[in-house]
């Protein structure tokens, strides 16, 4: 947890003066059952009322100044508590946006949420306790001890006796917990995950009518959550009733041990009072302490999480020595061609089966070429090496001439734009989405983009036009509406590399084939890589690459493909009727 003290450096004022704010407190507190003594042994015994009223002020004062430096403490643990984190959280967030996403497919988007906000609270609310009480509770502890020995080191014996069977309990107790705290985080991710999928995909489950077999999901993962909490609650609990007990038996002996000096008169009233004061006082704030050990406990356990996301280096980052601009304009001439595969084999899972397997094949600029292939075959993840979402595992891929490691990643993906699969739009304006691929493309170069994605029809029709605020995720649009805008989004930029990656699967054929000849016409110096499951959006290609089982089978044209390639021809055979193929 050390690691993380680096997140409290712009708060270093309210770190050393919170806690000392809080010792001014403590100091005082600690001197109060001591004036108690005296006020009852030279006040109240003697019948000296100015005495009384003299030490009554004087405690009323105590209290005040007390009051107000606990109110100070309180103002610094907040801001650098709150402070500490947003800074983690900050820095989190700017850790996670450089993953690859093979990265954010390690953690999961569930368990990554729950750490930046649960795990960082936790953190948080053990910095504002750190300044708070972590200082507090054992000067108290120990302060109280060393009063009563002032007062009578024998009784006070009786309380260092208590120490170690204290310190036994809490050893007990936290091995039992910490482990526990790891698994409830870990139930925590759970119920995060069946959330955010019943969340995002309500309307399928509702479709489906599985809305009851969801709900027993949930509540097993809740059931289970449920059932952590109480074995971590059950453990947890033990110790402010064992410390109690522990104390309390410790009170017992004190008052009878008390009592027999008493008679002897070795003590006076006034002290054994003072005693029971400072008892009380050790009692109170062993409960802290063992309230802010569960704290602390559960803190380690959320440090470890977000420190395992700290840790994680980025797998896919920019390269030490980026080729420069002109090693990039040089590698452009002649006949290099635009994209290269040179033996790829890629595996999501290292251990696991292969998506591509010695994928060989050259793509050259201005070519628009077809990626078509069943389910699976690997076809995304073919294109999604292209801007280098995943690394090859062997072999190398090229632009330009040049390997994807040897560009800056900024730079390689500026070359490219992208339509995925699932369109995803933000919250904004319908031109903030179109821009999103060209900041400062002019509203005539929006105009353009979207007419070439043939999505200004729908746009004229609506009220505000480009000014059309888009819900979040784009739900006020239909999946056809949203396709287009990705794909005016992808052409605004005006990239060397266009990649749609089934993205007119959402439009209907006369769409489509529009879609098509427009980019045709419109992007005659681009490379266009275009995939899909059918014939027909493909087959007017200049070249198309058939996929199977992460092999390619098949590279030419559609005559070439339909008299060479038996899995083209299976799939033509099986989805297509003759007038689509001919649209
Ligand atoms: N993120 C991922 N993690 C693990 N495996 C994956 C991941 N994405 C894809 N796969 C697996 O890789 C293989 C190829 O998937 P890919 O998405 O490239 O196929 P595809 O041809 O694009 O399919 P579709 O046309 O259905 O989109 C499949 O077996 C798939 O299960």
């Amino acid at each position: 947890m050390l690691k993380f003290a680096v997140f409290l450096k712009p708060y270093k004022k309210e770190t050393i003066l919170g806690p000392l704010f809080k010792l001014i407190e403590a100091i005082l507190e600690l001197l109060l059952p001591t004036m108690v003594a005296l006020m009852i042994n030279h006040g109240v015994g003697k019948g000296d009322t100015h005495y009384v009223w003299q030490m009554g002020l004087l405690m009323l004062l105590m209290t005040i100044l007390g009051f107000g430096s606990s109110l100070v403490c309180q103002f610094y643990a907040a801001r650098a508590s709150q402070g500490f984190g947003t800074t983690l959280r900050n820095t989190m967030f700017k850790h996670i946006s450089s993953f690859s996403y093979a990265d954010l497919d390690k953690f999961g988007t569930p368990s990554l949420i729950n750490r930046i906000t649960n795990d960082v609270n936790q953190l948080q609310t053990a910095v504002a306790m750190l300044i708070r009480l972590v200082i507090r509770a054992p000067f108290i502890c120990i302060g109280a001890i060393i009063m009563s020995m002032i007062l009578d080191f024998r009784l006070a014996l009786v309380l260092l006796a208590a120490t170690p069977v204290l310190a036994l309990i809490l050893y007990v107790v936290i091995t039992k917990a910490s482990p526990l705290y790891r698994l409830y985080q870990k139930k925590l991710d759970k119920i995060a995950l069946v959330l955010s999928e019943n969340l995002t995909g309500v309307r399928v489950i509702r479709a489906f009518a599985k809305r009851g077999a969801e709900r027993v999901k949930f509540n097993t993962a809740s059931d289970d959550l449920t059932q952590t909490a109480i074995r971590v609650g059950r453990i947890s609990a033990l110790l402010s009733p064992a410390t109690l007990l522990v104390v309390n038996g410790a009170i017992i002996a004190i008052l009878w041990i008390g009592g027999i000096h008493i008679q002897y008169g070795s003590l006076t009233q006034g002290e054994i009072i003072a005693f029971i004061n400072y008892i009380t006082q050790i009692l109170l704030a062993l409960i802290v302490v063992t309230n802010l050990i569960i704290l602390f406990t559960k803190a380690a356990t959320s440090a470890a999480r977000i420190q395992e996301v700290l840790d994680t280096e980025a797998s896919i980052s920019d390269t030490a020595n980026p080729v420069s601009l002109d090693q990039e304009r040089t590698s452009k001439t002649g006949s290099v061609p635009a994209i290269s595969f040179d033996h790829v084999s890629f595996g999501y899972n290292k251990t696991g089966q292969l998506a591509l397997s010695d994928v060989v094949v050259d793509i050259y600029p201005g070519e628009t070429v077809g990626i078509i292939g069943g389910t699976g075959s690997g076809k995304s993840t073919f294109v999604n090496l292209i801007p280098r979402f995943y690394d090859a595992v062997e072999g190398c891929v090229q632009v330009d001439g040049i390997d994807l490691r040897h560009y800056k990643l900024e730079q390689l993906r500026q070359k490219i734009g992208i339509v995925p699969q699932k369109a995803l739009l933000f919250t904004g304006t319908i031109a903030d989405n179109i821009r999103w691929g060209h900041e400062h493309a002019t509203d005539e170069e929006v105009a353009q983009a979207a007419a070439i994605a043939q999505a200004d029809e729908f746009i004229s029709n609506l009220p505000e036009k480009f000014n059309a605020p888009i819900t979040r995720g784009g739900l006020n649009l239909s999946g056809g509406q949203k396709q287009r805008l990705t794909i005016a989004r992808a052409i605004v930029g005006n990239p060397e590399i266009l990649i749609l990656d089934d993205s007119s699967s959402a439009l209907d054929f006369a769409t489509d084939a529009a879609l098509r000849k427009s980019l045709r016409e419109n992007s005659t110096r681009m490379t266009v890589l275009l995939v899909s499951q059918r014939v027909s959006s493909v087959q007017h290609a200049d070249k198309i690459i058939v996929f199977d089982e992460g092999r390619i089978v098949g590279i030419g044209t559609h005559d070439q493909l339909m008299s060479s390639s038996e899995v083209y021809q299976e799939i033509n055979r099986s989805q297509l009727s003759t007038q689509e193929v001919d649209q």
